[in-house]
């Protein structure tokens, strides 16, 4: 029997900063959560124990704090490449970085320095880098983006078989939280443009969409970004179907004509998928 080591990395996972922009009176802060994980040269450090090729977690975690003092955070897309080439160029030992962020939106209260936190959206990125000049690709994605239509939806046509007692629709509430994240053809967009462009695409997809199912409405959700914006060549969706139950008011001698719902919390449905540009590169790492 032979024994070898597989597939390994390491990293400091969530390392929180909030880095303060200070224009005078008026403050810009930046929220974010950054988690790298490195791989290379780590036969030794997981077959002897020698730590010769290791750049300890704890410097890594230094090292985001650092760069946002030098550097600021900017578009987390950016962040992360300079991170990960950081990481790679000046240790011999690594090979590889990837880099994962989120940030936490604030909007202002006053014009100076305070903030309200915004909603529950998270906008994430993550991104993969063999070094300045080497292979690289990243990914730009939010989290719990809630969405509803009121109506508009539809979902009748499936399969029932002995257990089903679902009754077909015509009209009833769809609501989701969508997770998305989008592959980049390469690593020079414009981050900040592209992202609210393809969250606003997302939003248009969901509202505009006479939806059969959810599963059609995250298609041409993914299908409307793939189209109006090529810097993107993948989409990767997952939408919980928050159902909306209509509530019998027979009993009270009521009638009700989709006004009134149950909003429940579980089970729900939950509709994944891929939607890509038949001309997408290969997928690199970062969906990895
Ligand atoms: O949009 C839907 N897709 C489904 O697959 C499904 N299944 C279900 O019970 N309700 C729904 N709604």
């Amino acid at each position: 029997m032979t024994i070898v080591l597989g597939d390994n990395r390491y990293g400091k996972a969530e390392t929180r900063v909030v880095r303060v922009t200070r224009d005078g009176d008026v403050h810009r802060i930046k929220d974010v959560n950054v988690s790298v994980l490195l791989s290379g040269d780590m036969e030794d450090v997981h077959l002897t124990g020698d730590n010769a090729a290791v750049l300890p977690t704890d410097t890594q975690k230094n090292t985001v704090f650092a760069f946002a003092k030098r550097y600021g955070v900017g578009e987390i897309e950016n962040f992360g490449l300079r991170l990960a080439r950081h990481f790679v160029d000046a240790q011999p030992t690594i090979a590889h970085a990837r880099v994962e962020i989120e940030e936490y939106a604030w909007n202002r209260i006053t014009e100076r320095h305070s903030f309200v936190r915004d909603g529950t959206e998270v906008r994430t990125a993550l991104v993969h880098s063999d070094g300045t000049g080497g292979r690289e690709s990243v990914v730009s994605g939010l989290k719990d983006l809630v969405v509803l239509n009121s109506t508009g939806s539809e979902f009748h046509g499936f399969i029932e078989d002995e257990f089903t007692t679902l009754r077909p629709t015509d009209d009833r509430i769809l609501a989701t939280a969508v997770t998305a994240s989008w592959r980049h053809r390469g690593v020079g967009t414009d981050w900040g443009d592209s992202y609210r462009a393809v969250r606003e695409h997302l939003l248009r997809g969901f509202a505009e969409t006479h939806s059969l199912s959810l599963q059609q409405t995250l298609y041409e959700m993914g299908r409307r970004v793939l189209r109006e914006r090529r810097e993107v060549c993948e989409v990767r969706m997952s939408m919980p179907n928050r159902h909306h139950f209509l509530v019998d008011l027979q009993p009270f001698g009521m009638n009700n004509d989709n006004e009134v719902y149950f909003a429940a919390d579980r089970p729900y449905g939950l509709i994944e998928g891929t939607v890509l540009d038949d001309d997408a590169p290969d997928a690199p790492a970062a969906w990895s």
